[in-house]
C-alpha cells in the first residue's frame, strides 16, 4: 500500500527526527536524494545542463544544495533566485553551498527575459519554487519562468509541483506541469489526489530517515501486494454458502445487457453463489451467459442494486424486480448501489452501503438528498438524513430554512470534477456510506478512514457497461464479507488491472473487462504466493 501523510504530520515527524540529528541533517539527505535522481535522469536523456527555479523557503534550499551537488559532478549549472527579494529571500546556506560549486545564480526580479533564456536551454530543470509550506498557484514571474521551461525538458518537482496544494483539495490550473516529482520521506495527498496527480508525473520517494510508518496516513492506495493480504481466498472448510452469496438486482427490459455484465463480473470474481432478480429479457440472458446464477429472491449476504435498472418502468415484472430493490436497500445487508439503484437511496442506511456514482450521478444525488436534507433539519419533511450543515469540505446550503430550494447552489457534475472529494466527502456526510466516486483516478471516501484513491485504468475504461462491471466485483467482495472501504477500493483496483491487460494499449469492451476478472485475480494472488519471504 501506498500511504500519503498530511503536510501537519509530516511536519510532526521532520521535527522529531530533526531533534536527534545535527543541523541541516535532513535537508543535506534530501538534497542529495534529489540529485541523485537528476543525475540519474540526466544520464538517461544525455543532458548535460541543470537550471534550479529556487523560492524563499526550505523547499528553495533543497534544490540549491542538489544544484550544488550536480555542478560538482561536472554539469552546466545555473539557478534562477524567484523571490521578489531576490537573494535576500532564499536559503542561506544553500546559496553559499551553489556559488562555491560554481554554480550561475540568476535573480528574477533583475531582468525577466534574461532569466527565461536560461530557463529555456535547461535539459533538466528542478523546481524548488514551493513546496509544502506553498499556497495553491504561481507568482506571475515564476508562472514566467516556468512557461519558458523547453518542451524536450525534464521537469522535477521538488517535494510536489510547485502551484499545487499539498493536501490536494484544492485544484489549481497554475501550477508546474513535472515529469517528476522527487519527494521526501513520504508521499503526500496532492501527490495521490486528482487535484495534483497529473501535474507530479513519476512519483520517487528519496528515504531520509523521518519514521511514518505508526503515523496515521491521510491518503492510501492499494497495490498489486495487498490483493494477496484483501482478496477472500477460500479455506478446505468452506462451502458455497459460507463463501458469500450475493443477490443481483440489475438489468430491466430497456438495459438487458447490464444484467449480464454485473452477474458475469461477479461470479468470475469467485462469488460463492450468485442470485438474479429481474425481468423476462435479463433473466434469459443470464441463463445463458451466467448458467451459474439462481434466478430468483433468496438468502443472501450482500446485494448488488442498480446497473441497467429502469426506474421509470411500470409493468408488473418491473414493479416486483423495483420492489426487490428496495427491500434490499431496506435490508440490513451489505449493498453496493450503482446507476439506477441510486435514484432509489433515500438517505442512510445503517448496514455496510457502497455507493459507486460517476460525477454526474453524484451531482444528482447531492441535489435530491441535499434538498430533502434542508426540509429535515426544519422538522418539515424529508427522510432521516444528516442536517445540511454537518459534512465536511461543504458548500454552504444557501436555501431558505423552511426548505423551499430559493437560490440555493444546484451541483453540476463540472463543479464535481472540480473538487471530487470534497463532493464525495458531502455525500458520505449524507448517507454514512462509503462513496466510490468514479474517474481516470478513483476515490473511495469512508468516514473515519484514510481516502483510497486508484490510478489503475487506462482511458479505454470510460466505456459502457464498465461501471456494470464493477459493481459486481464489488459486490462479490462485500459478499465474502469485506468492509465497504476495502470491498470498494480492491474492487476499482481488480477492474483497472484488469482494464489494463484486457485492453493491452488498444480499445476493450465491459464484457472482455468483465472475463478478465478472473486470470487477473489469479495471477494477482500468484505473485503474493511466489514472492519471497
Ligand atoms: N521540514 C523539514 O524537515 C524538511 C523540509 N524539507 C523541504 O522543505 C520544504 C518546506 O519548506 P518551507 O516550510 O520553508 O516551505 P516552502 O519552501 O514550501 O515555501 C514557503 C515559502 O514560500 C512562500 N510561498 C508560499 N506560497 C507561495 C506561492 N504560491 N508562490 C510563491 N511563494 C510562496 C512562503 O511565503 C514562504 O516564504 C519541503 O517541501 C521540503 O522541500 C526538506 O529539506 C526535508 C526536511
Ligand atoms: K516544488
Amino acid at each position: 500500500m501506498i500511504r500519503a501523510h498530511s503536510v501537519e504530520t509530516v511536519r510532526a515527524a521532520e521535527a522529531a527526527a530533526m531533534a536527534q540529528l545535527p543541523e541541516g541533517e535532513l535537508m543535506s539527505r534530501a538534497a542529495l536524494g534529489l540529485a541523485e535522481v537528476a543525475a540519474a535522469r540526466l544520464a538517461d536523456t544525455e543532458g548535460t545542463t541543470v537550471v534550479g527555479l529556487v523560492g524563499a523557503g526550505d523547499n528553495g534550499g533543497d534544490t540549491l544544495y542538489a544544484v550544488a551537488h550536480l555542478a560538482e559532478t561536472g554539469f552546466a549549472c545555473a539557478v534562477v533566485l524567484v523571490p521578489p527579494s531576490g537573494r535576500s529571500g532564499v536559503h542561506v546556506g544553500g546559496l553559499e553551498s551553489a556559488e562555491v560549486a560554481g554554480v550561475m545564480v540568476h535573480v528574477a526580479a533583475d531582468g525577466a527575459a534574461a532569466a527565461a533564456d536560461v530557463v529555456a536551454e535547461a535539459d533538466l530543470v528542478l523546481d524548488g519554487i514551493v513546496g509544502i509550506g506553498g499556497r495553491p498557484g504561481l507568482r506571475p514571474e515564476a508562472a514566467r519562468l516556468v512557461d519558458a521551461v523547453d518542451d524536450d525538458a525534464w521537469v522535477i518537482a521538488v517535494d510536489l509541483a510547485s502551484g499545487l496544494d499539498p493536501a490536494g483539495e484544492e485544484g489549481e490550473d497554475d501550477a508546474v506541469w513535472a515529469d517528476e516529482t522527487v519527494t521526501f520521506g513520504t508521499p503526500k495527498p496532492v501527490h495521490l489526489l486528482p487535484a495534483g496527480e497529473a501535474a507530479t508525473g513519476r512519483l520517487t520517494v528519496v528515504d531520509i530517515g523521518v519514521d511514518l510508518a505508526e503515523a496515521p496516513a491521510a491518503v492510501e492506495r492499494l497495490t498489486w501486494d495487498d490483493v494477496v493480504d484483501l482478496w477472500p481466498v477460500p479455506g478446505s472448510g468452506d462451502d458455497k454458502y459460507s463463501r458469500g452469496v450475493l443477490g443481483v438486482v440489475a438489468g430491466s427490459e430497456a438495459y438487458p445487457g447490464a444484467a449480464v455484465l454485473c452477474t458475469t463480473s461477479a461470479a468470475e470474481a469467485g462469488v460463492g453463489m450468485l442470485r438474479y432478480v429481474g425481468t423476462p429479457t435479463p433473466v434469459g440472458l443470464v441463463h445463458q451467459a451466467v448458467p451459474e446464477a439462481v434466478v430468483g429472491d433468496g438468502r443472501v449476504q450482500a446485494w448488488a442494486v442498480g446497473p441497467g435498472l429502469d426506474t421509470e418502468a411500470d409493468d408488473e415484472r418491473s414493479r416486483a424486480q423495483l420492489e426487490a430493490a428496495r427491500a434490499a436497500l431496506a435490508s440490513d445487508l451489505p449493498v453496493v448501489v450503482d446507476a439506477g439503484g441510486l435514484a432509489l437511496v433515500e438517505g442512510r442506511r445503517t448496514a455496510p452501503t457502497v455507493l459507486t456514482p460517476h460525477a454526474g450521478e453524484l451531482a444528482r444525488l447531492l441535489n435530491r438528498l441535499e434538498t430533502r436534507s434542508a426540509g429535515t433539519a426544519d422538522g418539515n419533511h424529508g427522510a432521516p438524513v444528516t442536517s445540511a450543515g454537518e459534512s465536511r469540505g461543504r458548500r454552504p446550503v444557501t436555501g431558505p430554512a423552511d426548505g423551499d430550494e430559493g437560490d440555493r447552489h444546484e451541483v453540476t457534475a463540472d463543479d464535481v470534477k472540480g473538487d471530487p472529494l470534497g463532493h464525495a466527502r458531502r455525500l458520505v456526510a449524507l448517507t454514512g456510506a462509503t462513496v466510490l466516486l468514479k474517474g481516470a483516478t478513483t476515490l473511495v471516501v469512508t468516514d473515519g478512514e484514510p481516502v483510497r484513491s486508484q490510478a489503475d485504468a487506462p482511458p479505454w475504461l470510460a466505456t459502457a457497461g464498465a461501471g456494470d462491471v464493477l459493481s459486481g466485483v464489488i459486490g462479490a467482495l462485500l459478499a465474502a464479507g469485506l468492509t465497504p472501504h476495502d470491498a470498494a477500493s480492491l474492487g476499482a483496483l481488480v477492474h483497472g488491472v484488469t482494464a489494463d491487460r484486457v485492453s493491452g494499449g488498444g480499445p476493450l469492451r465491459a464484457l472482455a473487462v468483465a472475463h478478465g476478472i478472473r486470470p487477473t485475480v489469479r495471477d494477482l494472488l500468484a505473485r503474493g504466493r511466489s514472492a519471497p519471504g
